[in-house]
Order: structure tokens, then sequence, then C-alpha cells
């Protein structure tokens, strides 16, 4: 794939595996969660996610997604508990969204589609890096978190407000003092498995994190998110949206549920 992986017609998801072999896994994600068929594990800690707001390094538009980049040289900003064990550093989040509200998320629920996920990147501290902990099967732990249309939600608009600085590919600037935490649910309860990185490279490295609850956006807000683009100044332009790959094979894992 000369011109790089995307998630166009000659460059997505379905062409991921000449490239990237490993898209044909084991573990690939994301995956369609079947609450029914999810195993109640008493075992499961409740999450704890410790987040040091002035961590928070800066917003960029990497061609694919946007992410707000934290500093990760310190457990300042650290995911424990759930089905993880140590401590594992906030590295990026980032969202993933349709060209309508009628897809875009990456994992769905009973084959339902969400409009928009986020993901919270931790990698595991027992390894000395993000990159040398993303090739370890337990290097990586990701929260993901469905947003449903609704109100606007007002702890994204920060976030929403960057976006004409970061228009385009490559483009990148100041964020400073965000809180990932506030853009959590009330309820932690979340649904976990074996997993991989949903972009290429597609490690699967990934102990995935799912909550059962969703935040709000509304439709104007997600309108935003569809400004942006997958292409770089002076390019033509091409609106960044279905930057989401659909549900893999769950090839026999099992997925736990932290609650009942
Ligand atoms: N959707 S996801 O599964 O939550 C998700 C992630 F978890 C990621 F970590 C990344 N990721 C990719 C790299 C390049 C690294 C380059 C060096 C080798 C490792 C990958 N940095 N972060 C990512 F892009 C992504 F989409
Ligand atoms: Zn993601």
């Amino acid at each position: 794939m000369s011109h790089g992986w995307g998630y166009g017609a000659n460059n997505g998801p379905e062409k991921w595996g000449k490239d990237f072999p490993v898209a044909n896994g084991r573990r690939q994600s994301p995956i369609n969660i079947v609450p029914n068929e999810a195993q109640y594990d008493s075992t499961l800690k409740s999450l704890k996610l410790k987040y040091d707001p002035s961590n928070t390094k800066g917003i960029l538009n990497n061609g694919h997604s946007f992410q707000v980049d934290y500093e990760d040289d310190a457990n300042s900003s650290i995911l424990t508990g759930g089905p993880i064990s140590g401590t594992y550093r906030l590295k990026q989040f980032h969202f993933h969204w349709g060209a309508s509200n009628d897809r875009g998320s990456e994992h769905t629920v009973n084959g339902i589609k969400s409009p928009c996920e986020l993901h919270l990147v931790h990698w595991n501290t027992k390894y000395p890096s993000f990159g040398e902990a993303a090739s370890q099967p337990d290097g990586l732990a990701v929260v993901g978190v469905f947003l449903k249309i609704s109100a606007a939600n007002p702890r994204l608009q920060k976030v929403l407000d960057a976006f004409d600085s970061i228009k385009t590919k490559g483009k990148q600037t100041v964020f400073a003092n965000f809180d990932p935490k506030t853009l959590l649910p009330d309820s932690l309860d979340f649904w976990t498995y074996a997993g991989s990185l949903t972009t290429p490279p597609l490690l699967e490295s990934v102990s995935w994190i799912v909550l059962k609850e969703p935040i709000n956006v509304s439709r104007t807000q997600m309108a935003r998110f569809r400004g942006l683009l997958f292409t770089g100044e002076g390019e033509a332009p091409c609106c960044m949206v279905d930057n989401y790959r659909p549900p893999q094979p769950l090839k026999g894992r099992q997925v736990r549920a932290s609650f009942k």
C-alpha cells in the first residue's frame, strides 16, 4: 500500500491485511459486544483513573483522527484496577466517528453502532516506553467510551474549540490543562476482552475496557468533528469522517463484564 493506509475505498480496513497481515489475527479489534454473552466476573477490580491535567501536551491532527497527547514520563496520569495488573500511563486520547449519526463507533453493542467512540490509550509501565509496550501482549490498555446524540456536552467544548487550529493533517496546537476524567460517564461499569490496536500496525497488545454508559454529544458538536480534514494544507480537501474499523471476528475470545 504505497499510498499509506486510511479509510478510503483503496486504502481502507478491507485493504490493511496486505501491509499488516496481523489484520487477520486471533485477537483483532474492534468487536461486536453481545451483553447477554458476556461473562460477569466478580474478580474484576473497579477501574481507577488518576489524571493530572498539567500533563496535557497538545492536540494534533494525525491524518486519521485527532489526538490529545499527555506527558508520560512519570506516574501522574495513570490507569489501574479493572482487568489489568500494574500501572498503565495515559499516552493520548482520540476519537472515531461517522459521516452521519448512524455510524462512527468501532465497537458495537448487539450490532448497534454509535455515532462516535472515544479511546484513552495507556501503556504498561513494566515496559520502558509506549513503543516497546505496544508490541507486548499486555502492553496497552485502552478505555473506550461511546458517545450518543443528546444535549450538547459542555466538556467536549474545549476540544472542539481547538479544531480550527488543527483542521489539516499534521497541524498541532498548544492544548493545556485538560482533565480527560471530565469526559467519562458517571458509571465505570465495563466490558473487557483481549484485542488489538484498531489502526495499523494493528498490534495485538491491547486490553480493551469498553464502558457500558455512553456520554453525550449533540448533532451540532458532531458536525464540528466532521469539519476536520484527512488531507494536508494545500491538498484537495477530504473530510475526516468514517475513520472507524468495523467489528472483527471474535475467534473464540471471551468478553467479561464488570457488572451483573
Ligand atoms: N484505536 S486504538 O486502538 O485506541 C489506537 C491505539 F491504541 C494506539 F496506540 C494508536 N497508536 C498508534 C501509534 C503509532 C505507534 C508507532 C510505533 C509502534 C506502535 C504504534 N501510536 N498510537 C492508535 F493510532 C490507535 F488508533
Ligand atoms: Zn481508537
